[in-house]
């Protein structure tokens, strides 16, 4: 089978013409030299994104509800990287790196990446993708788990390098009521928006149901509906349409909220 040639990311790529020239067919010989049907090659079909749910030799099933679309085309994910201009001094703050693809490359750009990720499972891609390597140390990673799709019974798992922050909960089955946390559960070592929402005893919903739900998943969703919603009001907003007043507004509202990215 002659396999169409590589095609190299020029150095003045945009973005757009890149996905144009993927979307057209690519003409297949067979190894007789009788031409087939000019058929999209599944990795350079019209989106550089991985269908996860046709991805069957996935160790796990993505969940696009959160977004789990991953990049599977290396030249969109070194265009990515190389129209951020990254220096070798700046600390990069990666939102859902998914597992890794554009974390690795914006390790051999930037001094540093700090990656929040919602999935776990994720999570350990991307460490196991830095595991030995010299990188290991430039990347740090904060993982926010506990989810119902794919939670364990750890709430909430902050890592921040060697310092691993544990948040106490109670063994007590998930369909108790939710009464806040006590004063001895908000100790220094608590971060201040679960003091808050103890003091304020906020009209989050306290009962958890029958899901594994637990309950400190359930007020760091309903913190991020509330900015996404009701301060920002950027939930139906893609981020791809978001400009930096979005983006600055998002985080200025996250950390209102008590939620720190770094
Ligand atoms: C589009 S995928 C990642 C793609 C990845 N950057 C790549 O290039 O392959 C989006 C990732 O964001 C994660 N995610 C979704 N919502 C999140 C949130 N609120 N905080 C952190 N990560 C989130 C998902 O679990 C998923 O791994």
């Amino acid at each position: 089978m002659v396999q169409p040639e590589e095609k190299k990311v020029p150095p003045h790529f945009e973005i757009a013409s890149w996905y144009r020239q993927r979307e057209l067919p690519l003409q297949t010989t067979t190894a007789m030299g009788k031409l087939k049907n000019p058929k999209r090659n599944s990795a350079a079909s019209s989106s550089p994104y991985a269908k996860a749910e046709k991805a069957t030799n996935n160790v796990f099933k993505f969940n696009t509800n959160v977004g789990q679309h991953i990049l599977k085309n290396p030249g969109v994910a070194e265009a990515i990287v190389a129209k951020a201009f990254l220096k070798p001094s700046d600390t990069v703050l990666e939102v859902g790196p998914g597992t890794g693809n554009l974390t690795v490359r914006i390790l051999e750009k930037a001094k540093k990446v700090i990656a929040v990720e919602l999935d776990p499972r994720m999570a350990a891609e991307v460490t196991k993708r830095v595991q030995g390597k010299p990188e290991q140390k430039r990347l740090e990673q904060y993982s926010v788990s506990g989810t119902s799709s794919y939670s364990n019974d750890t709430p909430l798992d902050l890592t921040n390098g060697a310092d691993e922050m544990e948040i106490d909960t109670p063994a007590a089955d998930d369909d108790e009521e939710f009464q806040g946390f006590s004063d001895h559960e908000a100790d220094d070592d608590t971060p201040a928006f679960f003091k808050e929402l103890n003091a304020k005893q906020t009209n989050f919903p306290k009962t958890v149901g029958k899901k594994k739900k637990t309950r400190v998943a359930e007020l760091i969703k309903e913190k991020i509906r509330k900015v996404l919603e009701d301060v920002t009001d950027l939930a139906d907003k893609r981020a791809g349409k978001c400009d930096e007043n979005d983006f600055l507004r998002l985080l200025s509202a996250f950390n209102e909220e008590g939620l720190h990215f770094a």
